[in-house]
């Protein structure tokens, strides 16, 4: 069986003038680690609206996990918890099963039991699975999230921007687990970021966002100055210092006419 985890054929997402992307074909194996990169505004969220069918495309198609939307995992922008939210880990980690069915009664029960607790293991959430969340660091917080995504066994993991405000540390270990779900139960996953260097040794494929353009490759085929400064429309130099790409002339809003060094 070698059916596509996603498939976008043809794809075209705008709002009213405004095109976000057109003629988007994209096949993502099982197994397989795309990061989409751009600027603010490019369109990386209403890409994982459309995957999570929310947001209807404007032409084109969109096949997601067999069609069985049950079958997505998915890791929202971070956002702050009230520190007075007193919902425990656990709980939050079970709404992952919501919409599973394994009956009402006892068994049901202690299957979803099982399974929390194994996905609290897996993020290595169990000392803190009872305590409030409110209570917990923004790292705890985002390795529950993480367990959440994964708890039902998806066959395609979404994450926007899930590394956003760790520190070091705790992005190495969000992205471990995730790493590691790939590796060991072929999920495909698709990791919005801003920064491509924390996942850099994981990514598979790129998908690179600008102002209705975008390019689709291998980091070393997308992040060149040449490709960057096509999509930019600007002079963007990509430096690569060690093991890291650092993009430099690239502006984050999107808005070239504000940087120096247009191309003539
Ligand atoms: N429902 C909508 N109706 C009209 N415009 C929308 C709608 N949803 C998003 N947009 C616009 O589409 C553009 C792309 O938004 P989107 O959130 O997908 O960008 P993004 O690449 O995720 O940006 P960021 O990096 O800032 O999170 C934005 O300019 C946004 O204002």
């Amino acid at each position: 069986m070698t059916r596509s985890a996603v498939a976008l054929r043809g794809a075209r997402l705008s709002y009213g003038d405004r095109v976000l992307w057109d003629g988007l074909d994209l096949e993502i194996e099982p197994g397989e680690f795309i990061a989409v990169l751009g600027p603010n505004g490019s369109g990386k969220t209403s890409l994982m609206r459309v995957l999570l069918g929310l947001q209807p495309l404007s032409a084109g198609t969109v096949e997601i996990a067999g069609g069985n939307r049950r079958r997505i995992g998915y890791i929202p922008q971070q956002r702050a918890v009230d520190h007075s939210l007193t919902l425990r880990g656990r709980d939050l980690v079970g709404f992952g099963l919501d919409g599973h069915e394994w009956g009402t009664g006892l068994r049901g029960r202690g299957v979803r039991r099982r399974k929390v607790d194994e996905a609290l293991a897996a993020v290595g959430a169990t000392s803190y699975a009872d305590a409030p969340i409110g209570l917990l660091s923004g790292g705890e917080q985002q390795r529950l999230r993480v367990a959440q995504a994964l708890v039902g066994d998806p066959e395609v993991l979404l994450c926007d921007e899930p590394l956003l405000s760790l520190d070091l540390a705790h992005q190495r270990s969000v992205s471990d687990l995730i790493d590691a779900r790939r590796r060991t139960a072929d999920t495909a996953v698709l990791f919005v970021t801003h920064e491509i260097n924390p996942v850099l040794p994981l990514v598979d494929r790129v998908l690179y966002l600008v102002e209705g353009r975008f390019r689709i490759g291998k980091p070393s085929e997308v992040m060149t100055s040449e490709t960057l400064s096509e999509l930019y429309r600007t002079n963007v130099e990509v430096v690569k210092v060690r093991d890291q790409i650092l993009v430099v002339g690239a502006c984050e809003e999107g808005q070239s006419h504000h940087l120096a060094g247009e191309d003539a």
